[in-house]
């Protein structure tokens, strides 16, 4: 699988670039952004941090406003920022920014318009790691994290995969989009109507299922515009804790559902996954 590297900046030592691909999973021509740590220009194999972004945002958020990169150098971690859905002219819209471009869900959808290319829920899991593999020294190591809707898709997709990610965590994010406006409209227009399909990426119910255990850390400002509306983090706790599940969840006083937040903890969170990834 060919990719094709359109900018590349130097940043605390290492590499941020960004590569566009033909995805086959998606249909359309996709953008991502790496940042390569400096080790690995050294040689060094290095773990891989994948990084889901929430609604509106590209491959561009996270690594602009996130300042991720000096801790990612320190600790030797390779970051992938994929978009958060298909993009080009023939890809469907909506005029919605919770539908559509921008908002993928991190789901594969199932009917029209969208199944044709919205099928992030492959290219994340699939498609995307086995490019990263075939084109970036890493190792097999790989942990997931996200924000907001790329919480919901960082803790589903762990809970789908605890035999491929090592752990998982998230700011701010969408625990049970099956009972929120924003997973209701968004499941309802990829999945069709029958909530017994959404179930497979709700992360409430998936935990409740949940036979492996993997290391998990939830983050959530109690000035988050958004928090009980759509977030309502202790609805995963409740669960957790009922199973007994390795799910620490901290509330910040104060802290909003921007990338104030997310710069203001991402050290913490970077730490935490390099733990499990040593
Ligand atoms: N209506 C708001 C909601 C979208 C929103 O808050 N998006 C969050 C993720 S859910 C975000 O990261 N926005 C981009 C940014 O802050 O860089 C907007 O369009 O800004």
């Amino acid at each position: 699988m060919s990719i094709n590297e359109i900018s590349a900046n130097r940043s605390f030592g290492g590499w941020h670039k960004q590569f566009t691909h033909t995805s086959s999973v998606l249909n359309c021509e996709m953008r991502f952004a790496v940042y390569l740590p400096p080790q690995m220009e050294q040689g060094k194999n290095v773990p891989v941090l994948y990084w889901l972004s929430g609604l509106t945002c590209t491959d561009e958020n996270f690594m602009q406003k996130a300042g991720a990169h000096r801790m990612a150098a320190e600790l030797g971690m390779m970051i992938v920022a994929p978009d958060t859905s298909p993009r080009g002219d023939d890809v469907a819209d909506d005029e919605g920014y919770d539908l559509g471009k921008g908002a993928g869900f991190y789901v594969n959808a199932t009917q029209e318009p969208w199944a044709k290319h919205y099928q992030m829920y492959d290219y994340v899991t699939r498609e995307l790691p086995q490019i990263i593999e075939g084109n970036f020294s890493v190792n097999n190591k790989k942990a997931i994290l996200g924000h907001s809707m790329g919480g919901h898709g960082a803790l589903m997709i762990a809970l789908r995969n605890p035999d491929m990610f090592v752990s998982a965590s998230a700011f701010s994010p969408i625990v049970n989009p099956m009972n929120c406006p924003w997973g209701k409209k968004a499941f309802t227009a990829y999945l069709g109507s029958d909530e017994q399909e959404w179930q497979q990426y709700d992360s409430c119910f998936l935990l409740e299922q949940a036979e492996k255990q993997i290391p998990m850390l939830v983050s959530q400002g109690d000035a988050d515009q958004f928090l009980t509306e759509q977030l309502k983090p202790e609805t995963l706790q409740a669960v957790a804790r009922k199973k007994n599940y390795p799910l620490i969840l901290e509330i910040h006083q104060g802290y909003d559902h921007s990338y104030y937040f997310i710069a203001s903890f991402i050290e913490q969170h970077l730490k935490f996954h390099a733990e499990h990834l040593a």
